[in-house]
C-alpha cells in the first residue's frame, strides 16, 4: 500500500492498480487527456523506490525516467517534490541529456557537444546496442519510465526500443501516453509521420505478446467545468485516427472540435478591451495557445503594445542554467560549499528562485560533489563546468511562474492551466495556406485536441493575429517581419542565445562589467523591455551586421551585447539576395524583451580581469520577442 502525502489527490482504484505493479512488470497505460497519467507516474515512482516489501524496492539510481522536454522534466520534478514521498531522489531526464551523458561516459574523447541532438541520439542508439550500459558504473537501469509515449518517434523511439530489447531479461518498464496527443513537430520529416503513427505501441504489443500488462485510466480530473470538458467526448475517435479513412475522419473531427470551441465564450479580437481586462492583473494561471511560433510572437507583441505582462514560452529544447546560480557563486570566494553555507547563501538570493534551498542543494550535490569521498560539499568549479558544458541539471531549470503565458500548443503538451484562450482554429479549407509543408490532417486534429484539453476551469477563444508578413529566414529558422515587396524587412525575432557569452556583459563596451552584474541582478527582470543599439553603423566583419549593445531601462544602461551568431543572422535577414546591397543598418532594434536571466560559465581569468566575482560564472540576459528596426540613415527605409 502506498501512502499519499497530505497534499496529493487520492488515487483511484485504476490508478492504484498502475502504481502497485511489481517493479519487473512490463506496463503500458494509454489513457485520455487529464486522466492523471503523470500524477500516477509520480506515485508509481514512490512505490518503486519504497513499496511495502524492502526486497522489492529499487534504488532511485536504478530507475531511468525519460521525458521529451526540459519543461516536462521540470513538471515531473515539481510534481515529485509536491506529491512524491520517497521518489525525490529519482531523476527525470530528457532523452537528449541522457544520450549525451551516456556518450560522454562511453566515448569521452569525442566532441559530442558539437554534434546535433539527432546525431547524438543516433550515436546513443548504437552505444546501447553495443552494450555501453553494461560497463557504466551503475549498470543498466532496472526500470524505465516514459511519459507522453505517443511522441516517441524516429530516433528517440529507436533508442527506447533498443534499450528495452538489449536488456529485456532484467528490465521492467512503465510506459504511459495518449495516442490522441501525438504531435511530433519536427522530430520526424513529414513523409515519415504516417508510418510513425502508433508504431511504438504496436512494437511493444508485438515484442511482449505474453507479458505486456495493459491497464486503463478511464476517469478524467483536469477539466473541472462542463466547458473545459467539451473535447473529451471526442477522445476515443481522436485516439483511433490513422486508418484508411484518416483524412475524411480528420476533417470531420476538426470541424466538430472547432464547433465545440466556438460554442464557448469568445472575444472579438486581441485588441478587445474586455479581453485585455480579463488578462491584466489577473492572477489566474492562464495560457494563450497558438498554432505556431509566428502567431505566438505576434500575440506577444500585441500584448506588449497593450501593456499586458506575460511570458513567451521558450522552445522545448532550450537548455541553460538559471540566473540565481551565478548570483550564488558571486556571493562567495570559496570553491567548495558545505550544506549550511549553501543554504544560507541561497536564502540571501533576491528574488528567491522558485525552488527550495534544500532541493537545490540535493540536486547540485548529486552533480557536483566535491572530491570522491563521503564529504557532503559542493564543488563550485564543477558547477561552472556543468554550466559551460550545457549540462546544468534540468530539474533546476527556471520555473514558469508568470500568471499569463503565450505558448504554441506544441510547447504546452503535458501542462495544464486554470484558463486557456485558444486562437480560433482556421477553416479546414485554408490550412494548406498556413504552412509550406503539406497539411498533416491527423496532426491538425491532435493539435486542436491538445490545446482544448489543457484547461481546468475555463476555455475561451479569440481570433488570431495576421501573420502573413512574418517569414522565416531559411538558414537560421529565425522569424523576420517582411512586407508586400520582396525586399522589405522591418524587424526580427530575438532569441535566447543572441547574447554574447564569451566575456562578461559590459566587457569592452565602456561599461564596467562588475557594475553590470550588480545592475542585472538588482534591476533587470523577466519581461522588461530591451533595445539593441549600434553605436557605430559599421559591419563588424564579412557577412555580419554591426555590433549592437543591449540596453535596458530609461537610462539605457548597457546589459550586454549581441553574439556573433546574431550579427550573422541579422545580416542574412537583411541580405535580400546575393546581389542585394545593404546600404545602411538600423541604429536601433526595439520591442524585444528580457526572457530571463541566465548563468553563463566562462574563463575565470577573463572574469577576474574584469573584476567580476563568481569564479568564472556570471549573469547574462536572455532575449525574446519580436523586435523592429528603427533609426535608419536612408529615407526610404526610415519611412518603411
Ligand atoms: N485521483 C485523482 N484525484 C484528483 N485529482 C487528480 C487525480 N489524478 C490526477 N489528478 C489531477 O488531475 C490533473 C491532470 O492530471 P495529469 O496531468 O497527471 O493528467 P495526464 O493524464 O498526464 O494529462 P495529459 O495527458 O493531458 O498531459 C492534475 O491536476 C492532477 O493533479
Amino acid at each position: 500500500m502506498t501512502h499519499p502525502s497530505p497534499a496529493a489527490p487520492p488515487l483511484t482504484d485504476e490508478q492504484r492498480a498502475v502504481v502497485e505493479q511489481p517493479w519487473d512488470t512490463r506496463l503500458l497505460v494509454m489513457a485520455g487527456a487529464g486522466s492523471g497519467k503523470t500524477h500516477t507516474v509520480v506515485r508509481r515512482l514512490d512505490h518503486l523506490v519504497g513499496g511495502d516489501d524492502p526486497d522489492e524496492a529499487l534504488e532511485a539510481g536504478e530507475i531511468l525516467v525519460l521525458s521529451f522536454s526540459r519543461a516536462a522534466v521540470r513538471e515531473l520534478a515539481e510534481r515529485i517534490a509536491r506529491h512524491g514521498e520517497r521518489a525525490n531522489r529519482v531523476r527525470a531526464r530528457t532523452f537528449d541529456a541522457w544520450a549525451l551523458d551516456l556518450l560522454l561516459r562511453t566515448y569521452p574523447d569525442t566532441e559530442w557537444h558539437a554534434e546535433s541532438f539527432e546525431a547524438r541520439i543516433a550515436a546513443a542508439v548504437k552505444a546501447v546496442a553495443a552494450g555501453a550500459l553494461e560497463v557504466t558504473e551503475e549498470g543498466p537501469p532496472a526500470h524505465v519510465v516514459v511519459d507522453e509515449a505517443q511522441d516517441l518517434v524516429g530516433e528517440r523511439r529507436n533508442l527506447v526500443e533498443t534499450l528495452l530489447d538489449k536488456h529485456q531479461e532484467e528490465l521492467g518498464f512503465t510506459i504511459v501516453g495518449d495516442s490522441a496527443q501525438g504531435i511530433y513537430g519536427f522530430q520526424v520529416p513529414p513523409e515519415s509521420r504516417v508510418a510513425e503513427n502508433g508504431w511504438f505501441v504496436d512494437w511493444l504489443r508485438g515484442s511482449y505478446p505474453d507479458d505486456l500488462v495493459e491497464l486503463e485510466l478511464t476517469a478524467t480530473f483536469r477539466s473541472r467545468t462542463p466547458e473545459t470538458r467539451t473535447a473529451l467526448p471526442l477522445s476515443g475517435r481522436v485516439q483511433r485516427l490513422g486508418g484508411n479513412d484518416a483524412e475524411v475522419e480528420s476533417e470531420r473531427l476538426y470541424r466538430e472540435l472547432s464547433d465545440a470551441l466556438f460554442d464557448q465564450l469568445g472575444f472579438d479580437s486581441l485588441d478587445d478591451e474586455l479581453f485585455l481586462m480579463a488578462l491584466r492583473d489577473n492572477p489566474t494561471r492562464t495560457a494563450i495557445l497558438t498554432r505556431d511560433n509566428r502567431q505566438a510572437l505576434m500575440v506577444s507583441e500585441k500584448l506588449r503594445d497593450h501593456g499586458v505582462p506575460h511570458a513567451l514560452k521558450r522552445k522545448l529544447e532550450d537548455r541553460f542554467a538559471p540566473g540565481w546560480i551565478a548570483d550564488l557563486c558571486a556571493r562567495t570566494d570559496a570553491s567548495v560549499l558545505a550544506r549550511s553555507r549553501f543554504v544560507s547563501l541561497f536564502a540571501e538570493l533576491n528574488p528567491q528562485p522558485g525552488i527550495e534551498g534544500d532541493e537545490a542543494w540535493r540536486v547540485l550535490l548529486r552533480h557536483a560533489r566535491a572530491g570522491s569521498g563521503r564529504a557532503e560539499q559542493i564543488d563550485l568549479t564543477r558547477v561552472r563546468e556543468l554550466i559551460t558544458a550545457g549540462r546544468f541539471p534540468e530539474e533546476l531549470a527556471p520555473a514558469d511562474t508568470a500568471p499569463l503565458t503565450v505558448s504554441t500548443i506544441h510547447r504546452s503538451k503535458g501542462l495544464e492551466y486554470d484558463r486557456v484562450v485558444l486562437l480560433d482554429p482556421p477553416n479546414w479549407s485554408v490550412l494548406p495556406n498556413m504552412t509550406k509543408d503539406p497539411v498533416d490532417p491527423v496532426a491538425e486534429v491532435r493539435g486542436l485536441y491538445v490545446g482544448m484539453t489543457r484547461a481546468r476551469d475555463q476555455l475561451l477563444h479569440v481570433p488570431g493575429p495576421e501573420v502573413r508578413q512574418l517569414r522565416t529566414e531559411p538558414g537560421s529558422g529565425r522569424a523576420y517581419l517582411g512586407g508586400w515587396r520582396r525586399w522589405e524587412r522591418y524587424g526580427m525575432q530575438l532569441r535566447g542565445r543572441d547574447v554574447r557569452r564569451d566575456v562578461p556583459p559590459g566587457y569592452d563596451t565602456g561599461a564596467e562589467p562588475a557594475r553590470v552584474q550588480e545592475y542585472l541582478r538588482g534591476a533587470v527582470r523577466p519581461g522588461d523591455p530591451v533595445a539593441l543599439h549600434a553605436p557605430l553603423a559599421l559591419p563588424e566583419g564579412n557577412g555580419q551586421s554591426p555590433r549592437y549593445l543591449i540596453v535596458h531601462g530609461e537610462e539605457e544602461r548597457i546589459v550586454g551585447e549581441v553574439s556573433e551568431g546574431f550579427r550573422r543572422e541579422l545580416y542574412a535577414v537583411r541580405k535580400v539576395s546575393e546581389t542585394w546591397e545593404i546600404r545602411d543598418w538600423p541604429a536601433w532594434i526595439v520591442g524585444g524583451h528580457v526572457d530571463c536571466l541566465e548563468a553563463v560559465g566562462g574563463a575565470a581569468s577573463v572574469a577576474a580581469d574584469s573584476g567580476v566575482a563568481g569564479n568564472g560564472v556570471w549573469t547574462a540576459v536572455r532575449l525574446a520577442g519580436l523586435a523592429r528596426f528603427a533609426g535608419f540613415g536612408s529615407d526610404d527605409e526610415e519611412k518603411a
